[in-house]
């Protein structure tokens, strides 16, 4: 059975096609920069050369069209009809309460991914567009949606709670939900494999940090906290977005710059975080670069960036009153060994014997950074949220 997996983020399409039966990924790629004036589509078919194509890509269902074409190319193509295609996954940001689990699509489930799209604006959206367009392009093909809320709907009261008047969660649903559920999972699997020790008997910080960023505390491979809330803005520090404030900074900055709801929110999901600090880039890549040509304000924005990841470690680390590893995951996670340091060299009081060495060595692989013998481990894992939404997409259709 072949699945393609569709991951829409808010500008960009990520994709991979796996065959499930002896479990390979025939092609993979993403779209990005959607809806900006160069769009740029990258394609890797399994042992073909790579196929690269810029151009204009208004909206996400455009991008849907190119990605089936890319895998329908002459060239660069791997099936020979679109008919090969048995099934289609989606990654959905936001599922509500609704969701607990992944499920298949019907008019239902759209209807309720429709409802949530106030609470994840950037995200939600784009992931309707690609369900429609695999209705319009492939018709009776089943579809599957999995939902980043997912995983965290195991958090207890006392952490998906906010302390405001019970009104606005019985009638609003304003609630902490939690994001990344799919990697967090994922990587936290893995651990468990890595350490060789079972994951009910483990506690473990789950750090995905990436563009959008969070952590998580996981207990027995069940999600008891994690850092952002009712939509993605909360905890972390990110690349635009502020992660934790006052909110009394809303209504004030708000009165004093005269802003209205729309652009305050707007201020402090895309215009925030590493962006903001810096005056440079959301990008870490060009964070670390400047910082190292000794720019001050994009050493500032890393120092602030790093020091929210090492507050909510700690933070866990009590929550779950103790702590066998920590994972670093996602873009910077798995690429940033400077970020990776500054954060593990300072939590040597929760037991954790940094090795620089190890840090610094195999790129892209799963990997111990700590040494020998270190109380608390610290790993990096690459994540896999394709592959873990064509896992759920195959057990649902298969039935
Ligand atoms: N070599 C690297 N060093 C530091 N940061 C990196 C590196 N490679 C990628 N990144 C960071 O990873 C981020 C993207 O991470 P990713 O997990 O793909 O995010 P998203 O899925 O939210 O778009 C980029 O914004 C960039 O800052
Ligand atoms: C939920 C979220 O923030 O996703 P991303 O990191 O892909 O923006
Ligand atoms: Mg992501």
């Amino acid at each position: 059975m072949n699945i393609l997996v569709i991951n829409a983020g808010s500008s960009s399409l990520k994709y991979q096609l796996f065959n499930m039966e002896n479990d390979s990924v025939l092609a993979k790629g993403k779209v990005e920069r959607i809806g900006m004036d160069t769009a740029i589509v990258t394609h890797e078919p399994a042992d073909k050369a790579e196929a690269r194509e810029v151009g204009e890509i208004l909206e996400h269902t455009t991008a849907i069209r190119k990605v089936l074409e890319m895998l329908l190319h002459a060239q660069h193509g791997v099936l020979g009809a679109i008919e090969e295609i048995d099934a289609v996954g989606h990654r959905v940001v936001h599922g509500g309460e609704a969701f607990k689990s992944s499920v298949l699509v019907d008019d239902e489930v759209k209807r309720e991914i429709k409802r949530l799209f106030d609470l994840a604006p950037l995200h939600n959206p784009a992931a309707m567009l690609g369900i429609a367009a695999v209705e319009a392009n492939m018709p009776g093909v089943p579809q599957a949606v999995v939902f980043d809320t997912a995983f965290h709907q195991t958090m207890p009261a006392p952490a998906y709670l906010y302390p405001v008047p019970m009104a606005l969660y019985r009638k609003h649903k304003v609630r902490r939900y939690g994001f990344h559920g799919t990697s967090h999972n994922y990587v936290s699997e893995r651990a468990a494999v890595f350490l060789g020790r079972p994951l009910e008997q483990l506690k473990l910080v789950t750090c995905h940090i990436g563009n959008g960023a969070s952590c998580a505390a996981i207990v027995g491979g069940r999600s008891v906290d994690t850092s952002m809330g009712m939509t993605p803005l909360e905890g972390l520090m990110m690349g635009t977005r502020s992660g934790d404030l006052d909110p009394a900074i809303v209504p004030y900055a708000m009165g004093k710059e005269d802003l209205t709801l729309s652009e305050i929110s707007s201020m402090l999901n895309k215009h925030s975080g590493l962006q903001a600090i810096s005056g440079l880039s959301s990008d870490m890549r060009e964070i670390v670069e400047a910082m190292e040509a000794g720019d001050r304000n994009a050493k500032l924005a890393f120092d602030m960036y790093e020091y929210r990841i090492r507050k909510y470690i700690g933070a866990y680390a009590a929550a779950m009153n103790g702590l066998d590893a920590v994972v670093f995951t996602a873009g910077v996670g798995e690429n940033s060994a400077l970020l990776r340091k500054a954060v593990c060299e300072q939590l040597s009081f929760l037991g954790i014997e940094f090795d620089e060495e190890a840090n610094l060595t195999g790129r892209g692989l799963e990997k111990r950074i700590t040494k020998p013998g270190s109380k608390v481990e610290v790993l990096v894992i690459p994540t896999n949220e394709e592959w873990m939404i064509a896992r759920d997409t195959y057990a649902l259709v298969k039935h």
